[in-house]
């Protein structure tokens, strides 16, 4: 069947299924105790049943009483040992693939990373993954306890009377069959049910994370009714789930009545011609008793593992998303190709959109370089590509076409732990995260010591911020950094940046949020910077970059114009329009920075 084949090999390919295979040992260990529980629990009736016969006969009770001593502590002893041990390799698959998960999710590739809402990776990371632990561990150990004893009963039965246990079987089968068709839809109705969840998972991460923007537009009530009709959404779902599920157990159950009603009514006539022994229908029909809880609960071990393939498929997803290369440990630091050469990036003919070779251009046959020491300008309108051509540098994405070279070497035959131990970006958002001011800094730099700390504080103009801080460089920041203003927080990123002393600065809007003051002491730190390092600068107000070495003007994605800001004055329209709204009449250049030193 084409359909268990793909099953199979779906199987095959499961990063979960191969973690899981870790603790088979375990998972097979409990497993037996289990059965070993179910043994001791299934002879107890029998050695009950001596007890009486002993008892009636006047017979010596006391080594029948201290085997069923034993067979109820060996039930119990061995019943707690399985739960223990499946629930305990349960919890260590959950672990491994949670950590395998936040292993990939981290080295994903950006633009596939880009493609899964925040919300749904984390229901899948949560939630979807507690699920996979019942799929993995508890209902396949319960599936085969309990089909132990119902294969265990069925062949003591086949062995009483091979006749009525056919006809049973008959019966079972039918109810088996309905209860796996049950299961099947069980399955899609999980799935369907997991997405509803993680989509609302998904709009409530892109609430609160927007909360104030949400109470400024008085945007509550809107989004309330949005969450809650998601939320009704997984709830009707997760009725349907709940339906079939409840399906299961009267649909296994109206088997088992419909086999004893026909086992006592054949079996009853059987006796009547002498065909069978009353005895042997007695304990035939006490058999089709036993097997009733097992069987049930095979089924509904059978549904709790569908639901837990629908998760584990979900988490297979994710585990699945295309990686970057990997990086060596923490800490290495990868040579740079060439620090004598005199271009630090080169763009030759590149071409590059978000979506693929199909997708709309965002970069087209751009070209231009940025020398290995001094400051670099990209200015152009909104739109333009500035930050693109930022991620391509920082190994983010590839372009579509043409080249890219860092000190003279292709950056796709450059390691990305080299490129980005050299390539120091500071976002156009500001990335700060919760923790202590000292723990932003040394982000990339964990091992950096006081001495470098405190030179980049200095240098990034923190060092008045820091002094005034309640707990200094120890002070814990909010989500995103709150605690700090925009413009401190500008400073935090460009120290982290500094701290790690890179070979090319890539500064996205980094100085945007800074007051006049705190810009120029900056501006005349990057400059003294770039004597020894190419430092590239996006920037929207022309006036920060009047006196860079060179202006790349952007403009659709293809540089239009390369040169000092008098000579694009000159030379270039689109410069000359920028500078005139930009600078206007009044313009004045900013106060002139030092020489560099
Ligand atoms: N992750 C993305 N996926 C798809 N398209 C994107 C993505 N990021 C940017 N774009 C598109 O690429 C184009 C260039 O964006 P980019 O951010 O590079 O412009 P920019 O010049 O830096 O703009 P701004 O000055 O406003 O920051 C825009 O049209 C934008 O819509």
């Amino acid at each position: 069947m084409p359909g268990s084949q793909t099953a199979k090999q779906a199987t095959r390919n499961s990063a979960l299924w191969r973690l899981a295979g870790r603790y088979r040992a375990t998972l097979i260990t409990g497993t037996i105790l289990g059965v070993i529980g179910v043994a001791a629990s299934l002879a107890q009736p029998y050695v009950i049943g001596r007890l009486v016969r002993a008892a009636g006969l006047d017979e010596p009770l006391g080594w029948l009483i201290a085997v069923l001593c034993l067979l109820f502590l060996a039930d119990a002893v061995f019943t707690s040992l399985q739960a223990y041990l499946v629930g305990r390799a349960g919890e260590d698959i959950v672990r491994d693939v949670r950590g395998l998960l936040a292993g990939r999710l981290l080295r994903a590739r950006l633009a596939a990373f880009a493609s899964h809402p925040q919300g749904d990776i984390q229901t899948r990371m949560v939630t979807d993954t507690s699920l996979v632990r019942i799929a993995l561990s508890q209902s396949l150990a319960q599936l085969t306890i309990n089909g132990f004893m119902v294969v265990g009963g069925m062949v003591l039965m086949f062995l009483i009377d091979v006749w009525l246990m056919l006809i049973t079987l008959g019966c079972l089968t039918v109810a088996s069959c309905l209860a796996l068709l049950i299961a099947r839809r069980l399955r899609r109705a999980a799935l369907r049910n997991r997405e509803d969840t993680g989509s609302f998972g998904t709009d409530l991460q892109r609430v609160l994370s927007a909360l104030p923007t949400v109470k400024a537009a008085r945007a509550e009530g809107r989004e309330q009714q949005r969450l809650t009709a998601l939320a009704d959404r997984a709830r009707n779902s997760g009725v349907h789930v709940g339906a079939l599920g409840a399906l299961m157990t009267p649909a296994v159950n109206v088997g088992l009545q419909a086999s004893l009603a026909i086992a006592v009514g054949v079996g009853m006539t059987r006796v009547a011609d002498g065909g069978m022994a009353l005895a042997d229908l007695t304990a035939f029909i006490m058999y089709l008793f036993y097997m009733v809880s097992p069987l049930v609960m095979v089924f509904v071990a059978i549904g709790q593992f569908q639901q837990g393939r629908a998760a584990v498929q979900r988490v297979d997803e994710l585990a699945a998303l295309p990686q970057e290369e990997a990086m060596p440990p923490d800490g290495a630091r990868p040579g740079w190709p060439d620090h004598s050469h005199p271009s630090a990036v080169h763009f030759q003919n590149v071409h590059f959109s978000y979506g693929g070779p199909q997708s709309p251009q965002v970069l087209s046959d751009a070209t231009f370089t940025v020398p290995a020491r001094g400051l670099t300008a990209i200015v152009g309108p909104s739109g333009a590509g500035k930050s693109t051509v930022f991620h391509l540098i920082e190994g983010f994405y590839r372009p579509t076409g043409g080249h890219i070279r860092l000190a003279g070497r292709e950056i796709e035959s450059l390691p990305l732990s080299s490129l980005r131990a050299h390539v120091g970006y500071v976002q156009q958002d500001i990335p700060t995260m919760r923790g202590t001011v000292r723990e932003n800094l040394v982000y990339a730099q964990p091992d950096a010591t006081e001495e470098q700390i405190g030179e980049a504080i200095r240098m990034a103009q923190l060092a008045d911020v820091v002094a005034l801080l309640p707990a200094g460089l120890d002070t814990q920041l909010g989500d995103q950094g709150t605690g700090l203003s925009g413009g401190e927080r500008q400073r935090l990123s460009i120290a982290r940046a500094l701290l790690s002393n890179p070979s090319v600065l890539l500064l996205d809007e980094a100085t945007s949020q800074l007051d006049a003051r705190a810009e120029h002491a900056l501006r005349q730190v990057l400059r003294d910077l770039s004597r020894s390092c190419a430092i590239v600068a996006i920037a929207h107000r022309l006036s920060t970059v009047v006196d860079a070495d060179r202006i790349i003007v952007l403009s659709d994605g293809n540089v239009r114009a390369t040169g000092t800001h008098d000579e694009l004055l000159r030379t270039d329209a689109l410069y000359r329009q920028l500078a005139s709204t930009q600078l206007g009449e009044r313009y004045e250049r900013p106060p002139p920075l030092r020489p560099a030193r």
